[in-house]
């Protein structure tokens, strides 16, 4: 029997579902933190320490809880780029996006008795180049205000993105593979259906 909990710390409703996608037994609890960072990080640490700060911010002390915190953000010419805030932004975004190749970081905390464990993982993303009408009827499907960088590859976003090389889960919030393996690290008894 399974004694241990597994909480995700987000409010995103792909983390929940790439959870789901592998069949784990999980509560959900979101949290609000301070989502500020420090100007001189870069942003592999900048998505670590958000990911900490929100696996934190839910744990209950409790030996045989595991919290599993995450953030995304996307860097364009060394521009950290979190959700836009109204249609201007996500234009701005979009624009500067199209016709290149960007970064997206996804950080990992998972947070269980006297230990963490974090890691980041970079994903490059090429766009194709976007006309100003395909950028407004993009806008106009509302897809680009929860996500980092104005756009969701998961959603109608996969038409904007020409090629990616990297860890496709890891752009939708979270690196399913590599986070499972680290849980699995910590103590965590996965269910047989995963690994044996
Ligand atoms: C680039 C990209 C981002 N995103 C999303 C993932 C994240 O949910 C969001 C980045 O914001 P985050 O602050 O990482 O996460 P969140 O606020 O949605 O959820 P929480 O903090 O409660 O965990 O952008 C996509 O869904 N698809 C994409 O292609």
């Amino acid at each position: 029997m399974q004694t241990q909990t597994l909480i995700l710390a987000s409010t995103s409703p792909r983390r929940k579902q790439l959870l789901e996608q592998i069949n784990l037994s999980f509560k959900v609890k979101g949290s609000h933190v301070d989502e500020q960072f420090e100007a001189n990080l870069k942003p592999d640490e900048i998505v670590q320490e958000l990911a900490e700060r929100k696996a934190r911010a839910v744990y209950n002390n409790e030996s045989d809880t595991f919290v599993i915190g995450s953030d995304t953000v996307v860097v364009q010419k060394g521009e950290v780029l979190g959700k836009p805030i109204d249609e201007d932004e996500a234009y701005l975004m979009l624009k500067n996006l199209s016709n290149g190749t960007h970064e997206v970081y996804t950080g990992v905390a998972i947070l269980t008795a006297n230990k963490i464990t974090r890691f980041s993982v970079v994903t490059k993303v090429e766009f194709w180049p976007l006309s100003e009408e395909e950028i407004y009827a993009y806008i106009q499907t509302g897809e680009p205000f929860d996500k980092a960088g104005g756009y969701g590859i998961q959603g109608i976003g996969a038409t904007l993105v020409k090629q990616i090389h990297g860890d496709y889960f890891a752009v939708m919030g979270l690196p399913i593979s590599q986070t499972i393996r680290e849980l699995r690290k910590m103590g965590y008894s996965l269910p047989h259906h995963l690994f044996g």
